[in-house]
């Protein structure tokens, strides 16, 4: 069966703590959180933005969370503000919820992974 992967990447910056971390993670710090999307499926399809079936999902619906934390994305925010408190601020809870929110506005047949990472050597990837 014929399949499409997409891939796109986007940075945003945004402040956090991790709550009862013993260390300098548990105090408020910075960083650039790297983001990747991945989606694949064998069919196409239309998006908010286009009305025709011809894309597996739009860039701009992957790409949600690097908008300005006042247009609904995670850029320039303090995440334990903006993280529903069901999600701890750990690169593993974050890339769980851009996965969530994400996959509420895909079609159900859309496969996605999705990685984020704090610092150049440390990452996580999540999916379902
Ligand atoms: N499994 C996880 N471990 C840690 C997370 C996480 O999200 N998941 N997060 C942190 C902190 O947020 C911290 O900011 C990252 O700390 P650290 O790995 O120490 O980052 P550094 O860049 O300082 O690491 P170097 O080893 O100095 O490059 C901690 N743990
Ligand atoms: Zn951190």
């Amino acid at each position: 069966m014929p399949e499409w992967k997409l891939v796109t990447e986007f940075t945003f910056d945004s402040a956090h703590y991790i709550k009862d971390y013993d260390g300098p993670c548990g105090r408020m710090h910075g960083h650039t959180y790297k983001v990747r999307m991945e989606a694949k499926s064998s069919q196409l399809h239309s998006s908010e933005f286009c009305p025709h079936p011809v894309m597996v999902a739009d860039f701009r619906t992957l790409r949600w969370a690097k908008q300005d934390v006042t247009k609904g994305g995670l850029d320039h925010c303090v995440l334990n503000e903006v993280l529903p408190p069901e999600y701890e601020t750990t690169a593993e809870m974050i890339a769980k919820y851009i996965y969530d929110r994400t996959k509420q506005q895909l079609p159900p047949n859309v496969e996605l992974k999705v990685r984020v990472s704090e610092t150049a050597n440390s990452w996580v990837e999540y999916h379902e």
